[in-house]
């Protein structure tokens, strides 16, 4: 089943997917990992992509991420007009994994400035200093300090410090607090947030948490498996600022319900 999740194609979409087709290898080993999905995603708006293991969910926003081989994708993929790959390269786009990837050898300015070096010269600037950026992410300070001088939450804090340096007008995050204890995580809830309205950007995330997906989404997206396709999609619209007060609420474990069942029933 192909759900729409917006019936807007003003041009004003930050990603557009149209029927978007993902498969990984080829011949009989060929495998559908993703069939007949259309996507849209708005200005500032935060969307989750919740599903089963094994759904396609890291697929999808790896060929939003032009990270796919070009073989592999059909359909139409868009952001902000251009192609993914366009996208990344000229810093409209950037990506935040589960493991935050840093290099060891290099501190946290070093890591930080590594994606500047290689888009030197590109269209555009960052307006924030390294040493700005860090304020931002709460890691006022820690320019000289090396990855295994951090906790998994700072270095995540890093990684989304780096993310952002280019002032993305998407950024995909892939499990992005996975990794991270239950009350790092929590924190990192709050954080996100506070951190993405300091910004311009529209978030897609794709988590295994529900509470997280209501916590963060204005809309959720749930995909089904084999193929992997959109199954339903589950407006959001509790009011922000959002504090983690709101996870106690019954409205929020009514939306964590909805999503559940539709999980179950996606199963
Ligand atoms: N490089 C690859 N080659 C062949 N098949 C792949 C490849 N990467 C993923 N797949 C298959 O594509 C499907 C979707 O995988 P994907 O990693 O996107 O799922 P997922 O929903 O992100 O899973 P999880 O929640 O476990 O991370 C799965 O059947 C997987 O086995």
């Amino acid at each position: 089943m192909t759900a729409e999740t917006s019936t807007s194609t003003a041009p004003a979409d930050r990603v557009d997917l149209r029927d978007v087709c993902i498969v990984h290898g080829r011949g009989s080993s060929a495998v559908v990992a993703v069939e007949g999905v259309d996507l849209t995603v708005r200005p500032r708006e935060i969307v989750s992509i919740v599903g089963h293991s094994g759904c396609g969910k890291s697929t999808l926003l790896r060929a939003l991420a032009g990270l796919l081989p070009h073989a592999s994708v059909q359909g139409n993929l868009s952001i902000l007009g251009r192609s993914p790959e366009q996208a990344r390269k000229s810093g409209l786009l950037s990506m935040v994994f589960q493991d935050p990837v840093l290099a060891p050898w290099r501190t946290v300015e070093g890591n930080i400035r590594l994606p500047l070096q290689v888009a030197r010269g590109r269209e555009r600037k960052p307006s924030k200093t390294i040493s700005e950026q860090l304020e931002v992410v709460g890691l006022g300070g820690y320019e000289k300090r090396y990855p295994k001088q951090l906790s998994g939450g700072q270095r995540q804090r890093v990684s989304l410090a780096r993310a952002l340096m280019m002032e993305p007008q998407v950024l995909l995050m892939d499990e992005p607090f996975g990794a991270l204890d239950e009350i790092t995580r929590d924190e990192m809830h709050t954080e996100l947030l506070r951190i993405w309205g300091t910004t311009d950007a529209s978030v897609v995330v794709v988590t295994h948490s529900i509470p997280e997906a209501v916590f963060l989404s204005d809309r959720i997206v749930v995909m089904a498996a084999h193929p992997g396709r959109i199954a339903d999609v589950v407006e959001v619209d509790f009011p922000r600022p959002r504090g983690n007060d709101l996870k106690d609420t019954p409205e929020f474990a009514r939306i964590a319900h909805r999503i559940r069942t539709a999980l179950e029933e996606n199963r």
